[in-house]
């Protein structure tokens, strides 16, 4: 079973507004209200994709509330530990560009991150773990660490869609996939990614340390996957992008729902690509038969 964990859950209040001024009276033409962070957008489309999932991670308060109905109304099972405290609102706002404000996160309590790695101990050796998205500004910045290792011990999967110190500490330990963006990856190493060739040299970095597949996604530049036997790069297909949040999730759950319908890697990278480009044609995320209209666009070709 297919596990995700959102620390750090949003409503996604996205808004449209025709041509934003900073410091003046704006008024958007359009808003939407969706749940959010990486793991909840992840389970969300690999239920789209016809795979079961179940999401894990905290939630509270009446934003909360909202959260966990819009996955019920969409039959996602999760298993949330309740917080106290309100669930962030993230602010996208998208008008000649896009702008995120996203919240800080709720406070959670050393008895809450403790029975968050009692489920992650129930986890077994068929089982993947899906980590994604910030840690709240309270846990321990180690707290993936924690739940990589207990992964380990029990031979459970372990994907990590994450930046920063997480993303760092998270290096040398046994991880099944990992999606950079080329500007995440080349935080990690202090170096600019500007060329599929430079994807693909600190990707296999990645690899030496540990991972097992590794997809750098470069936005409407392609897309590189690097592996132990294998490298490839993917373009992506054209059209109007809009709305890239939650893109680069859709590609690590359409990669991981390829592989569970036992595709190959080639196929399952061209799945998530596809998968990561509906979402960003669309308002919410994408929906199966857009990613599967994508996928004849899409062309893998083999790197060296
Ligand atoms: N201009 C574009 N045209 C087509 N597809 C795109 C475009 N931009 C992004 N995508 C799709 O979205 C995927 C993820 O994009 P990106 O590299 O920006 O990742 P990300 O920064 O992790 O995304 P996110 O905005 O969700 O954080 C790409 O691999 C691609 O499939
Ligand atoms: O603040 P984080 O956890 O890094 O990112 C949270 C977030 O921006 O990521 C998702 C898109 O990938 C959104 O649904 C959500 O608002």
């Amino acid at each position: 079973m297919i596990y995700t964990c959102t620390l750090n859950p949003s409503i996604d209040y996205i808004m449209n507004v025709e041509a934003f001024e900073a410091g003046a009276l704006n008024r958007a033409k359009e808003t939407f209200y969706y749940p959010g962070g990486k793991g909840i957008n992840v389970a969300r489309v690999m239920k789209r994709l016809g795979v079961k999932t179940k999401a894990l991670g905290y939630i509270g308060g009446f934003t909360g509330t909202f959260v966990q109905q819009f996955l019920n109304q969409e039959s996602i099972d999760h298993a949330f530990i309740e917080t106290s405290q309100t669930t962030r609102i993230n602010v996208k706002l998208k008008s000649n560009n896009e702008t995120e404000i996203n919240g800080p996160g709720a406070e959670i309590s050393e008895p809450l991150q403790e029975e968050l790695l009692e489920q992650v101990r129930k986890l077994s050796n068929k089982d993947t773990l899906v980590l994604a998205g910030s840690l709240p500004s309270s846990m321990p910045s180690d707290f993936y660490i924690t739940m990589a290792s207990i992964c380990a011990e029990n031979g459970t999967k372990v994907v990590a869609d994450t930046s920063g110190t997480a993303l760092e500490q998270l290096l040398g330990h046994p991880l099944f996939l990992l999606k950079p963006n080329h500007h995440e990856l080349g935080e990690l190493f202090n170096v600019e990614i500007d060329s599929k060739e430079k994807a693909v040299l600190y990707g296999r970095k990645l690899i030496q340390q540990g991972v097992e597949h590794v997809i750098v996604s470069m936005g409407g530049e392609g897309a590189v996957y690097v592996g132990r036997n294998q490298e490839m790069f993917a373009n992506v297909p054209k059209g109007h992008v809009k709305n890239s949040v939650g893109a680069g999730d859709s590609v690590v759950s359409g990669f991981l729902a390829a592989l569970e319908n036992e595709e190959t890697i080639e196929q399952a990278f061209r799945y998530g690509v596809a998968s990561g480009s509906a979402t960003a044609f669309q308002d919410d995320l994408c929906e199966k038969e857009d990613v599967e209209r994508l996928l004849t666009e899409i062309h893998v070709s083999n790197i060296n």
